[in-house]
This record gives structure tokens, C-alpha cells and sequence, in this order.
């Protein structure tokens, strides 16, 4: 016979302090324009890996865009704190189990009209599954491009509600969010848009 199922108790409060299950959290002006014309200076010269595989129509069709990666230095270690600053409040509506940063930052570039990335999710799955919370910067004035907007839906909203796909783009706004939780960047129709991408890691959700 198989062992008997543990058995689901009655408990007092488990949490001592209350807790969100928001599906993302906004912080306004998390990094200066100054700030982000920094990282766009420490970024922009890297060599950039296209995120779109030329001829891979699968690839295109979910994403297009290039990436590069900052790891952790003397120059980009004021980056990475203020990161973990930014996770560290947003989750404690979470409550997750984080280690740190398992990845080194990702610079996304949307350069061409139509860059975009669909509907996906960070985490979950075989290498990413460690993946449990991810940052997102917007590191250009949303003067200086049309489209590829960010766009999460809030959960705790009403389904019905039109006001209900969040976007975030306000230069040096930093967007937290499970990286459970589908997010997409909408097609670019003109201009540049970068963006600061990070994730933390943990063990699995128990
Ligand atoms: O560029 C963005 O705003 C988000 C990019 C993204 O979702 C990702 O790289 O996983
Ligand atoms: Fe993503």
C-alpha cells in the first residue's frame, strides 16, 4: 500500500507579515536618466548576440532583438546592488526563497521596426528553471521610440478591465515580477528602445 498522504493541517499564521501575490511591481525612477545613460555607455559597445537567428523562423516569430551581457565588476557592481535592493522590497510581498544573481545581466537592444519579443515566460523550465524573480529597466525615454512597450498583465485586476495590461516605460522605471508570470515587448514601429534585463535565482518553489 502507498504511505498515507501527509495530512493538511489547520495553522495559525504562517507568514508574520502579510503578503501580495501581485503578479509585478513598479518602482518610478528606481535609476536616474544619468544612471541609465551609464549603463547604456558600460553596455552599448559589447558586441551584441542577435536574439533572432537569422533564418530561423521559429526564433523570429517569438523574438527579435540583440542582446549583450554585463557580469559583474569594480564598473558594474553599483548596478547589480541596486538590483538586489529593488528585489529585495518588491519580495517581500513574495516571500520567495532567493539566493542572488545566478546570470550575468542582460542588455536587450529593439533596433529595427518589428523587433519584439512574444508572450513568454522567464522561468520555469529546464535551464531557466531557477529563475524566480525578474527585473526589468527601461533604460530609454519612451520620447525616443514607438512600440516595444513592456506589457504585463496585472492579475489582481478585474479580466474585464481594459486597464488591465500594465506597460512600464518610464526612463530608469524597474518592473519586478515571478518569473513565472507571461510578459511581452510589443512590435517596435520606429525609434530605439533598450533595456536592462536581470534575473534572480532560487531553489524550487516547495
Ligand atoms: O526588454 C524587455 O522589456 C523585456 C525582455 C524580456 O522579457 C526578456 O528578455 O526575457
Ligand atoms: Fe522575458
Amino acid at each position: 500500500m502507498a504511505d498515507a498522504e501527509p495530512p493538511i493541517n489547520w495553522l495559525p499564521l504562517i507568514s508574520p507579515t502579510p503578503r501580495h501575490q501581485a503578479s509585478h511591481h513598479v518602482v518610478d525612477a528606481a535609476f536616474t536618466p544619468e544612471e541609465c545613460r551609464r549603463i547604456v555607455a558600460l553596455a552599448e559597445p559589447e558586441c551584441a548576440e542577435v536574439g533572432s537567428i537569422e533564418g530561423d523562423d521559429e526564433v523570429d516569430r517569438v523574438r527579435s532583438s540583440s542582446v549583450s551581457w554585463l557580469a559583474a565588476d569594480d564598473d558594474t557592481w553599483w548596478i547589480f546592488e541596486r538590483l538586489a535592493r529593488l528585489v529585495r522590497e518588491a519580495n517581500e510581498g513574495w516571500g520567495f526563497d532567493l539566493v542572488g544573481f545566478e546570470e550575468e545581466l542582460q542588455y536587450t537592444r529593439y533596433d529595427g521596426p518589428g523587433d519584439h519579443y512574444t508572450w513568454h515566460r522567464d522561468g520555469l523550465d529546464g535551464d531557466v528553471s531557477t529563475r524566480k524573480i525578474t527585473v526589468v529597466v527601461q533604460l530609454t525615454d519612451p520620447g525616443g521610440y514607438d512600440g516595444a512597450q513592456l506589457e504585463l498583465p496585472d492579475r489582481l485586476a478585474d479580466p474585464e478591465d481594459p486597464d488591465r495590461l500594465r506597460h512600464v516605460n518610464g526612463q530608469g522605471s524597474a518592473v519586478v515580477f515571478p518569473a513565472y508570470e507571461y510578459h511581452r515587448v510589443t512590435p517596435l514601429r520606429h525609434g530605439r528602445r533598450r533595456s536592462l534585463v536581470a534575473w534572480v535565482a532560487g531553489p524550487p518553489f516547495r
